[in-house]
């Protein structure tokens, strides 16, 4: 049988892979969608799909499954986005989400999903990695080794700083961190 499993996976951490080893009990085939595919270089997507496509690719080496990474793009219709992922995917028979809203599109269109349990989510996140990143805080204990050489041989850390950093800047320039009462 043949799974299917979205994130952004920016990066790809350890709630991800111990998603990806429970999935693994259950399929032999395992299609990791690479969500917002068209995003890159900003704080919330820094990584390209390329990049993430590295990412997952060299961790998923760790388990006995055959993995097939596919970059997904985002659509503004969210009614005919699983139309979107199965004309874009190999077929594939269950869908793995903790997403409330991908979960909804799945079931509308048919599609059996399962749901997973949410791994060590205070610090198992995203967002938490990224800003670590940013903050030089330890984030290589919350990624899988592979992944961590794939942050560093494409300067990630460093990419990541920077257009927070111009985002910061633009905030300031947007008027929002400006002080609302200038003496
Ligand atoms: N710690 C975790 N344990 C189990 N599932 C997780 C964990 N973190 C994320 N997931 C699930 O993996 C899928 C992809 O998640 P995603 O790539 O958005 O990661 P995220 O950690 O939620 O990132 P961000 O903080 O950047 O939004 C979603 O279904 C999400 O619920
Ligand atoms: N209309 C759409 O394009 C649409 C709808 C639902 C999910 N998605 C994408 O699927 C992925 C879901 O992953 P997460 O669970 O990581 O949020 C994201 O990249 C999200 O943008 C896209």
């Amino acid at each position: 049988m043949r799974g299917f499993y979205i994130g952004r996976f920016q990066p790809y951490h350890n709630g991800h892979h111990r998603m990806v080893e429970e999935i693994a009990t259950e399929v032999d085939e395992l299609v990791l969608g690479i969500g917002s595919a068209g995003d890159s270089h900003s704080p919330r997507n820094p990584f390209t799909a390329g990049e993430r496509i590295m990412m997952v690719n060299k961790a998923v080496t760790d388990f006995d499954i055959t993995t097939y990474a596919v970059p997904i793009e985002d659509l503004d219709r969210n009614s005919v986005w699983v139309s979107h992922v199965q004309s874009m995917s190999p077929a594939f028979e269950v869908a793995y989400s903790n997403n409330p809203l991908v979960i909804q599109l799945f079931k509308e269109a048919g599609v059996e999903v399962h749901q997973s349990p949410m791994f060590n989510r205070e610090v198992l996140e995203g967002t938490e990695v990224r800003q670590r990143m940013i903050e030089d805080r330890d984030w290589e204990s919350l990624v899988p080794d592979e992944v961590a050489d794939v942050v560093r041989e494409i300067d990630g850390i460093e990419r990541l700083q920077r257009v927070t950093a111009t985002d910061g800047a633009e905030r300031v320039a947007d008027g929002e961190d400006r002080d609302p009462n200038p003496c």
